[in-house]
């Protein structure tokens, strides 16, 4: 296909919420961009718009995209994830030329994109995941972005992704996570803990409304306070702007005319199972994931309010006190979430033979994306010190956090059991960091039962080789099945 006339550097094909906005920093930090959305509607609307922000050449068709565009091509699918996507693939493809480059910025599965890439890997195209974070206003102003593709297409990509993304200390927050899927792998991993972060902050403002007796708007406060300090965060932040939001139509608080059911687009879900297939226990982001399921599941809520209605106990405690304990739990079960979810990036790329550098996730991850943090500084210098690092939890400076926490930790649930107040996330993050440092598991006695129902065999913790145990026979004889 000619296009004699093409003037744009990239083409992008979606113009939603994202789109669009990726569209307009493309264009105001001076790309020419031709853009095109199925609805032509919406490509007209940003034009009329914006169309002074910067070169935009706006396409009524995937044709017109493809013939504006100089070669070789590069063009962004900014659509819904999964059928969206490969329908929009599937109409592109035979319209480009070899050497040409898809990108899907859309959250899609990575293995959707393992699958794609090789799929236009033998058209002579290059495909690549690439993974955005920021939301609307992230996309617009600069977010994290996490490229994973041929080392050639991010040559080519470079210089308009690193324009655009989110800049912090003169570093963009951006990066080659690696080939094929790791981008989006990454990105995976990063809305897991999104959600864990999430769940986190959520269990915190219940704890200090329910136990501690705060307003919403009290507890606004105590989370601009947080913010100034080592939990500083896009989170934090946005939380204490949520909860001093009043509902203008009945004048309430806006968290309580707001449905109690957290939906989900799915990418929580698939970093929970991925992180079962690979044997990664991220128990923070999974309780997280499973909160926001209970939460749906309205009539089941019913019935169990309705069966088990129970006023919990009163738990007394000093509120500043609570405050600062609350404080702790959340900072030690958010360095927990994290390792976690660090863990599983080291897993995947060891299993998928991905090279990824964990201290550049860390890096570009500290700006421009919802998980945005002060404290993913101290994850890179974590990772520039020590970059094979077992676990981030036994870091000097992670260490001592989690370490100076644990007795508010504990309190903190103890006080959420008391009186009824859920707290999947907290708790399921202490019970990790005691799991891990326990010096015996009960494991051992999983292994028994298990080879007394089913001789699956055991180790013994004073012998080499693997062992089972005859349970039917007189004396329950011993034999050593393999050394
Ligand atoms: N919203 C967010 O905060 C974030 C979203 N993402 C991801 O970015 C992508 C875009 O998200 P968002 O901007 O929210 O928009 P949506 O996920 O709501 O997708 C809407 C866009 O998809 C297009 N589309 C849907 N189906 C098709 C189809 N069959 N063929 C062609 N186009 C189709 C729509 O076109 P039309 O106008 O014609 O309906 C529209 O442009 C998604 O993959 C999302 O997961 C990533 C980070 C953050
Ligand atoms: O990718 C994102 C932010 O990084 C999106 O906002 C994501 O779609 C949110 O996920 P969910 O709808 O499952 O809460």
């Amino acid at each position: 296909m000619g296009n004699d006339d093409a003037r744009a550097t990239i083409g992008l094909t979606g113009l939603a919420t994202m789109g669009r906005n990726l569209a307009r920093n493309i264009a105001r930090n001076g790309h020419t961009i031709a853009v095109h959305n199925r609805t032509t509607s919406k490509m007209t609307a940003l034009i009329d718009e914006f169309g002074d922000e910067g070169d935009f050449v706006g396409c009524e068709s995937l044709e017109d995209l493809v013939a504006a565009v100089e070669r070789p091509r590069a063009i962004v699918i900014m659509v819904k994830a999964g059928e969206a996507t490969d329908a929009v693939v599937d109409e592109l493809v035979p319209l480009l030329d070899e050497g040409d480059i898809v990108v899907d910025a859309g959250n899609a599965h990575y293995r959707d994109t393992l699958r794609r890439q090789e799929a236009l890997e033998e058209k002579g195209l290059h495909f690549v995941g690439m993974g955005v974070s920021g939301g609307e206003e992230g996309a617009l102003n600069g977010p994290s972005i996490m490229v994973g593709g041929s080392d050639h297409a991010y040559e080519v990509l470079q210089p308009v992704v690193e324009s655009i993304a989110a800049d912090v200390d003169g570093t963009p927050c951006c990066a080659h996570i690696g080939h094929d899927g790791a981008g989006h792998f990454v990105k995976m991993v990063h809305n897991g803990i999104e959600y864990a972060d999430m769940q986190l902050i959520a269990e915190s403002y219940d704890l200090l409304r329910s136990v501690a007796g705060m307003t919403p708007a009290e507890v606004a406060d105590v989370f601009e306070e947080w913010n100034g300090g080592d939990l500083e965060s896009f989170l934090i932040e946005m939380t204490a702007d949520v909860l001093r939001h009043t509902d203008a139509e009945t004048g309430e608080p806006f968290v309580d005319v707001v449905r109690d059911a957290a939906e989900q687009k799915g990418t929580g879900r698939w970093t929970v199972q991925d992180a079962l297939d690979l044997g990664v226990p991220i128990t923070g982001i999974a309780e997280a994931t499973f909160a926001r399921s209970l939460s749906g599941h309205t009539e089941q809520r019913a019935a169990a309010r309705e069966m088990f209605s129970t006023t919990p106990e009163e738990v007394d405690v000093d509120r500043d006190s609570f405050v600062d304990q609350v404080r702790a739990a959340l900072y030690a079960s958010k360095v927990v979430a994290y390792a976690q979810g660090f863990d599983q990036i080291a897993a995947g790329a060891e299993e998928r033979g991905w090279d990824i550098d964990l201290g550049e996730v860390a890096t570009i991850w500290r700006g421009g994306c919802i998980i945005r943090a002060q404290f993913l500084d101290r994850i890179r210098e974590a990772y520039a010190d020590e970059p094979d690092l077992t676990t981030l939890l036994t870091t000097p400076y992670f260490a001592e956090a989690v370490t100076d926490g644990v007795d508010a930790w504990r309190e903190v649930i103890v006080a959420a059991v008391r009186g009824g107040v859920p707290t999947p996330a907290f708790s399921s993050s202490l019970a990790y960091f005691d799991g891990l440092r326990r010096d015996r598991l009960p494991a051992a006695l999983i292994q028994a039962l298990r080879d007394d129902f089913g001789a699956h065999t055991y180790e013994r913790v004073d012998r080499e080789g693997t062992f089972h145990t005859r349970w039917a026979e007189e004396g329950r004889p011993e034999e050593q099945v393999s050394d």
